[in-house]
């Protein structure tokens, strides 16, 4: 079998069913307890030999990216690239564009609490992983997927699954619909960072996270309705007291009769719940119609993690 020259990874975005959040550790991280669910908005990261002949920069980007994506080494997917090769023995000096290069199209919108770097990260590690056949299971790029961010094994794993520790920490969870959202897209992004520092100065005194039951009866008995009313973020009113009006946008959906409405993770994308894909569309049509926010995204979950499509 001859080693493939191109690889394509697609991954998933994510939304947050529960997003439980304690105090602030001394690390600087947040202790969670993170209900991940993984849905059918897919960013694609193809890697190549690098063909010097070709090669204008070691990165390059396309699809709804906006300015906010770096196109150098800072790049979340970059930074996977340069850590695999790390691990797999290439010493400092050695420049990632001599590696590799890295094409990244991107559908998950940028900051928007969708984990879109994340999601490029995971994606970067499987790519190169194949790329160089480095003979890493998915299991065993985990570890290295923690070291980039508390987000990216889980888009490694995908499905559903809740996250502890600071969200890195996996079990994967039962769930058996499938289950139909709208995600209301906003002007901009939130910082992560910001958004935990507003959650410490509205609730200093945040209890410890606990796994809600009623979500994972919920999930369990594949009843939409029951998740809908056990959706949670505690990052939300961190969000809105940054973005005041992703409120008319919450609210837009609720008169619209979603079966349940929350900010994704640390926002401002906010997601809503539907009874089947044709409320999903009758959903989008009124949020888009509210004038509360910049475009609308159906989709649905939950789907695998980073899979391999080319190569
Ligand atoms: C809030 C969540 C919900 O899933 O994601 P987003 O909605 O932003 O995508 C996550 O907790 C974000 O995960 P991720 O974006 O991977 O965060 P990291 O890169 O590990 O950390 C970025 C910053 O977020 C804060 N952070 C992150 C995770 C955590 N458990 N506690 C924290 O306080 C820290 O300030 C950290 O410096
Ligand atoms: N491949 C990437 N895609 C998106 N953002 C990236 C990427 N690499 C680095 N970033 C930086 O990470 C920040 C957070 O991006 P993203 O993961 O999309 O948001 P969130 O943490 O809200 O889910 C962006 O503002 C951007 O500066």
């Amino acid at each position: 079998m001859t080693a493939a020259t191109t690889v394509t990874v697609r991954v998933p975005a994510k939304v947050n069913l529960q997003l439980a959040v304690g105090p602030a550790r001394e690390d600087g991280y947040h202790e969670l307890v993170n209900v991940f669910h993984a849905v059918s908005l897919y960013d694609e990261v193809t890697v190549r030999r690098p063909d010097s002949a070709a090669r204008v920069s070691g990165i390059s980007l396309s699809g709804a990216t906006g300015s906010d994506v770096p196109q150098d080494s800072t790049n979340l997917a970059a930074r996977a690239a340069e850590l695999l090769a790390h691990r797999i023995g290439y010493r400092g000096g050695v420049d990632l564009g001599d590696l590799v290069d890295l094409r990244i199209h991107k559908a998950i919108p940028v900051a928007g609490g969708m984990a879109g770097g994340s999601a490029d990260a995971a994606a970067a590690l499987l790519a190169c992983a194949t790329l160089w056949n480095t003979g890493h299971t998915v299991s065993e790029l985990a570890p290295l997927a923690a070291e980039l961010g508390s987000d990216v094994p889980f888009a490694l794993m995908g499905h559903t699954a809740v996250g502890r520790s600071r969200g890195e920490q996996l079990t994967p969870l039962t769930c058996t619909v499938t289950l139909h959202w709208v995600f209301a897209l906003a002007h901009g992004g939130l910082s992560t960072a910001e958004v935990y520092r507003a959650y410490d100065r509205i609730r200093p005194q945040a209890p410890e996270p606990e796994l809600s039951h009623a979500l994972t009866r919920a999930l369990e008995a594949g009843d939409a309705a029951a998740v809908g009313q056990a959706l949670h973020n505690d990052l939300q009113p961190a969000a809105l007291d940054l973005r005041p009006e992703l409120a008319r946008t919450l609210q837009a959906g609720a008169d619209a009769g979603a079966l349940g409405g929350i900010v994704s993770g640390s926002g401002p994308t906010c997601a809503f719940l539907a009874r089947d894909g044709e409320h999903a569309r009758e959903l989008a049509a009124e949020l888009e119609w509210s004038g509360t926010c910049l475009r609308t995204v159906c989709a649905h979950g939950p789907v695998p993690g980073a899979t391999r499509t080319q190569g």
